[in-house]
């Protein structure tokens, strides 16, 4: 078990519930800072939920939660949020069409959505051009937001998400929406990303294997707000545990580093 402190996320028991809901039932959850999770689970699973809490964005109802050794409910959620980068469509949907693509990216620096200062420093426009290099629209920092493709909007949210240089990396639902080329070439990226020592901590929301990235370590499986499965990707990603997550019976296949899954 390691220490408290290194970890990144330490959820225990973790419960929330709105109305007569039970959301998330008892979660228990380890994340060092070295691991690229995936969390895998059907509709209304739950993944969402968790992954607001994992961002500071809401607080348990019952047990523990902690990130970046902070507890939820004891921290100022302020402070806690420029430590963690979350790429969500809800986010994503607040992004003014007519945003310069690189002020969509630089203004993180100041967790707002929209450029509201007239300057900023060199320093953070040179990071937010090298975060759009590296995912390959470093072309369209002058462009309109709104001009952007599906799949050059989910690089330019993932490069703004860094922009903070955070400890923790939060996906939701990356690939949705991309045609097949780019599903593969933001899978691509983001094995490039899982394989870099240097990056954060990585949790990844999905409902398709197809979508994990190479590079991914860990593994959770959620089903109707109750861990399924969690632990090392290889242990954890099974038929078995995969038709017990979407209640259907399931085959799955594993080509090198990337899976399929389908109905048995
Ligand atoms: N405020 C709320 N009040 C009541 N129920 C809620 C509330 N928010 C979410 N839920 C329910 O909790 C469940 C889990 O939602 P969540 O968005 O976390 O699931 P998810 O796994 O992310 O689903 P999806 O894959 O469809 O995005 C759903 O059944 C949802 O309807």
């Amino acid at each position: 078990m390691p220490d408290s402190a290194d970890l990144v996320i330490n959820a225990a028991k973790v419960v929330v519930r709105r109305g007569r809901n039970t959301l998330l039932d008892a979660v228990d959850w380890q994340v060092e800072l070295d691991e690229r999770w995936v969390v895998l689970g059907p509709n209304g699973a739950g993944k969402t939920t968790l992954l607001n809490l994992a961002a500071g964005r809401m607080h348990p109802t019952g047990g523990t939660m902690r990130v970046l050794d902070e507890r939820l409910g004891r921290v100022d959620l302020a402070e806690l949020r420029p430590r963690i980068g979350v790429t969500t469509a809800a986010l994503a949907e607040s992004i003014p069409a007519d945003e310069k693509v690189l002020n969509v990216v630089v203004t993180a620096a100041w967790a707002v959505v929209g450029r509201w200062r007239e300057q900023y420093d060199a320093v953070d426009e040179e990071r937010a051009r090298e975060l759009l290099d590296r995912f390959g629209i470093g072309h369209l920092a002058d462009r309109d937001y709104g001009t952007l493709s599906e799949g050059e909007r989910k690089r330019t949210q993932i490069a703004r998400a860094l922009m903070t240089d955070p400890e923790l990396l939060l996906l939701d639902e990356p690939a949705a929406g991309l045609d097949l080329g780019g599903r593969e070439r933001l899978v691509a990226t983001l094995g490039e990303l899982a394989m870099d020592p240097d990056a954060p901590a990585l949790v990844l929301v999905t409902h398709h294997v197809e979508e994990i990235p190479p590079g991914f370590t860990h593994a959770m499986l959620l089903g109707e707000g109750a861990v399924v499965a969690s632990g090392l990707i290889d242990t954890v990603l099974t038929a078995e545990n995969l038709t017990k997550t979407f209640g259907l019976p399931l085959t799955l296949t594993r080509d090198g580093d990337r899976y399929g899954a389908r109905a048995a």
